[in-house]
């Protein structure tokens, strides 16, 4: 299953010799100074850190168009809009060049942290020239030296002792690279599976394309938004498997944490302070993980979707005891799923988590019935496994909104329709039934937002499979 998913990047590229690799360099040195006397403002220049006589190939084809789009979510992040900028694809390596209109010293700043933060930062490099011609080092800003691709010690001891082989430092970049585009690809079917769920219409309480539900802060627009702005943080949860593969299941819930509220953040910056994925982060974030953890554990790298969950569910052991725990000093008020345990002993989110997921488990099996169904398409199966997981799951959305009558009500109303046989025969029925039933959740203010996000983690493991 997993297999698929993996990208090579060849090394094989045109062999530059040592005069034409002084030739190129002597060139950017030239191109550098000309914008400098042009243009009288700071100077960035981007190169990727090729290793050898090959410069220009698949692999640093790849790392310049990653480094290319992470530069420009910065710029737009600090609002600079370059007065100027120049791409060169040579076959002695590429070069990337900006003029900024900003002060240079917190430029260099934010590209150290760039580099820094990047899974694939070690293998840039991203110089800063002030206005003057003088370049930023690290050292004077206060940064440590980077690092050996390979080892602990400081980047330019190892280049001058040569004490790695050139093949070494080329196989190192290679395996980050194409651990980033195995995540890249994960990560753009969890988005999919999101922008999928919001999108399937009609769903009873939720935000669809023909209504906001119950909902009255957010629409499909919020969720698109926050669909896209979760890319980078899905990229990174895969990659946190893939780090901390060899380290215990238990210890892995606490690594995701930061990067789980960071996530929240930003979809509440995106979504304009509305809670549009915060259930989906935390579900998606743990499978995430589960896949890079398996990426690298796995020897025949042909994992089902039944052994993702268990990892995922060994990352969370113990994690209902928080419901039961202080709220934490940040927290201002117990939040809707302790007080959901609190009040009716629901586990909600977490107690889905910690059991490895077995309703969206059980929802794709469901799926893989229907397939054999004839009537059915892939739309109308899956209005069929959202009404299958409402059936059964211990919503606290519902609870919160409709307290234990509003859970009860959701959950007997979806168990009546999914006795009724043309539900399974006939694709417009179910859709009246949903629109009906729609109407009747808007009226009781009801959204069943946790199995919405069960079933947007069904529709991400039926992609991962196919
Ligand atoms: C544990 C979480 C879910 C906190 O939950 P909270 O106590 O606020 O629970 P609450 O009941 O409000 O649920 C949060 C969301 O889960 C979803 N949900 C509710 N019930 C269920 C259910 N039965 N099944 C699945 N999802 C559900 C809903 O979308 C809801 O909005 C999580 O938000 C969290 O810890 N966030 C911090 C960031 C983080 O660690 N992320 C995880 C990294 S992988
Ligand atoms: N299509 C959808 N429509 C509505 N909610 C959804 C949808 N898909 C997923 N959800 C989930 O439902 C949750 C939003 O539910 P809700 O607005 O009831 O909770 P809340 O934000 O905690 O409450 P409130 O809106 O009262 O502050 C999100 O966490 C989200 O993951």
């Amino acid at each position: 299953m997993l297999k698929k998913f993996h990208r090579s990047f060849s090394l094989h590229g045109p062999k530059i010799s040592l005069a034409q690799i002084l030739e190129a360099r002597e060139q950017r040195n030239l191109r550098m100074a000309k914008y400098l006397c042009r243009y009288r403002l700071p100077l960035l220049s981007l190169t990727i850190n090729a290793v050898g006589e090959v410069k220009k190939n698949a692999m640093t084809d790849y790392l310049f168009e990653k480094s290319l789009e992470k530069l420009t979510a910065l710029f737009q992040q600090l609002a600079l809009i370059p007065t100027k900028c120049r791409i060169y694809t040579p076959a002695s390596g590429q070069q990337a060049l900006f003029i900024l209109p900003t002060d240079a010293e917190a430029l260099k700043k934010a590209v150290i942290m760039l580099e820094q933060e990047s899974y694939l930062g070690r293998l840039w490099d991203i110089d800063v020239i002030a206005a003057d011609g003088i370049p930023l080092s690290r050292q004077r800003l206060g940064f440590p030296p980077r690092s050996c691709l390979l080892c602990r010690d400081e980047a330019k001891i190892c280049a001058r002792s040569g004490r790695h082989s050139q093949a070494e430092l080329n196989r190192e970049m290679q395996r980050r690279t194409e651990n980033y585009a195995f995540a890249e690809q994960i990560a753009s079917l969890a988005i999919q599976a999101l922008r999928r769920e919001v999108r399937l219409t009609p769903k009873p309480g939720l935000v669809d394309q023909a209504n906001n539900g119950a909902h009255r802060d957010m629409n499909l627009q919020s969720f698109e938004r926050s669909a896209t702005a979760l890319f980078p943080f899905f990229i990174r949860f895969i990659l946190i498997g893939i780090q901390t593969a060899a380290r215990p299941e238990s210890e892995i819930l606490a690594l995701l944490r930061p990067l789980g509220i960071r996530a929240e953040q930003a979809m509440l910056q995106a979504s304009g302070g509305i809670n549009t994925h915060k259930g989906a982060i935390f579900a998606f974030g743990l499978i995430c993980a589960a896949i890079g953890r398996s990426h690298i554990l796995s020897a025949d790298k042909t994992l089902n979707i039944e052994s993702l969950c268990h990892t995922a569910a060994g990352f969370c052991q113990g994690i209902s005891l928080e419901l039961s725990a202080d709220p934490q000093p940040a927290q201002h008020k117990l939040s809707a799923g302790m007080l959901a345990y609190r009040r009716y002993g629901l586990r909600g989110a977490r107690g889905e988590a910690e059991r490895g997921f077995p309703l969206a488990q059980k929802a794709l099996v469901q799926l893989g019935h229907l397939k054999r169904n004839p009537h059915t398409d892939q739309e109308h199966r899956l209005l069929i496994a959202l009404l299958y997981i409402m059936a059964h799951n211990d919503d606290t959305n519902l609870v919160r909104r409709g307290g234990p009558d509003g859970l009860r009500f959701v959950r007997r109303q979806t168990a009546t329709l999914l006795k009724q046989r043309p539900v399974y025969q006939d694709k417009a029925f179910l859709q009246q039934q949903l629109r009906e039933f729609d109407r009747v959740c808007i009226q009781r203010n009801l959204s069943p937002g946790g199995s919405a996000d069960l079933l947007a983690l069904t529709i991400f493991f039926d992609s991962l499979m196919r």
